[in-house]
């Protein structure tokens, strides 16, 4: 299902109040999963709220489906979401939590035992909520935004409080959902673990669309981002690797075997290597710009600025 925003706008505080939302159009397609991006206090939260039908927007609206959540007969079933401060009592176990929601939305009792299957819990469905880590909670909020099997997951900030295995457990699940075919939103507010889970992304800054492209051309318009190559060949692959769009340099400080490449991907330079016979000891996209990328797209809607001059780090 696709999931569309249109001229969505969401004010606080009556006509002198502040426009956290505004006029936000956009379309999440089925298949890839759509990272939305923006630094804190952006508007993600809300304008997922809204899509789900738990905010009622100023203007505009939202649609999954081509229908407003609220009118889907079984929202559960279609559309699984993951919130922030998802209230979960703390005295139920995983099972009994999930089970409770299965029973109450008529979804059959075996999702269950998958779900916790899937979000990696089945040893501590017996436990009780109350003792379970902020990881632990995400992970069952991901099991209970799954239950429905839903065609359309929304998840906000998913990977928070994850340990690294959990955040690679994520980005896994997330793409194995959109390649079953399912849309799949995610927000974040870190462009570098967006870059490796996402295939789209809608970027907003004070709650307006300030980018809704492939991380790929976010890269290629970005322009600071490039693969390293090292190659015995050096000369040859320049050669071969010489068109209109492709830039090539010989770095200084780093060895005559050394390129930087930019305007094609890591991919498409290891098959135009291959093709030709060309041996590559090293083949590493450069990301880190990605980051640089985001910020320069973001900059001048940051709401929390720091009061000192940050420094080359993104805050996590
Ligand atoms: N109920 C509310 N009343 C007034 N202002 C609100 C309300 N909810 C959110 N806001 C404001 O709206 C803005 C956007 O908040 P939102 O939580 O949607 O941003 P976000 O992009 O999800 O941020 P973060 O990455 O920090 O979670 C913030 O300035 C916030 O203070």
């Amino acid at each position: 299902m696709t999931i569309r925003a249109h001229g969505l706008t969401k004010r606080y505080g009556g006509k002198t109040g502040k426009t956290v939302v505004d006029d936000l159009t956009f379309t999440v397609e089925p298949g890839t999963v759509t990272g939305f991006l923006g630094p804190n206090g952006a508007g993600k939260s809300t304008t997922m709220r809204m899509l789900l039908g738990m905010d009622t927007p100023t203007a505009g609206r939202a649609t999954i489906g081509g229908r407003a959540y609220a009118t889907h007969p079984a929202p559960l079933t279609e559309v699984g979401a993951l919130l922030e401060a998802k209230a979960v009592h703390p005295g139920r176990t995983a099972f009994h939590h999930l089970t409770a929601l299965a029973l109450t939305h008529g979804i059959p009792r075996s999702r269950v035992e998958h779900v916790l299957d899937l979000a990696g819990l089945t040893e501590v469905a017996d436990k009780r909520v109350k003792g379970f880590s902020l990881g632990m909670g995400q992970r069952l909020g991901i099991a209970a935004a799954l239950l429905g099997d839903p065609a359309t997951i929304i998840l906000d900030e998913p990977v928070n409080g994850l340990d690294p295995e959990g955040v690679l457990w994520i980005r896994t699940l997330l793409k194995s959902l959109a390649q079953q075919g399912r849309t799949v939103l995610v927000s974040s507010h870190l462009m570098s673990e967006m870059a490796l889970t996402a295939e789209h992304l809608v970027v907003i800054g004070r709650g307006r669309l300030l980018a809704d492209t492939t991380v790929t051309d976010l890269v290629r318009e970005s322009g600071a981002a490039y693969v390293k190559v090292v190659t015995p060949e050096a000369d040859r692959l320049r050669a071969l690797l010489t068109t209109a769009d492709i830039d090539i340099d010989r770095p200084a400080g780093e060895t005559p075997d050394t390129l930087h490449v930019r305007g094609l991907d890591a991919p498409d330079i290891g098959r135009i290597a291959a093709a030709s016979g060309l041996p590559l000891f090293e083949l590493t996209p450069r990301t880190a710009s990605l980051e640089q990328a985001f910020m320069d797209l973001t900059h001048d809607s940051v709401e929390y600025q720091a009061a000192t001059k940050p420094s080359a780090g993104v805050a996590a």
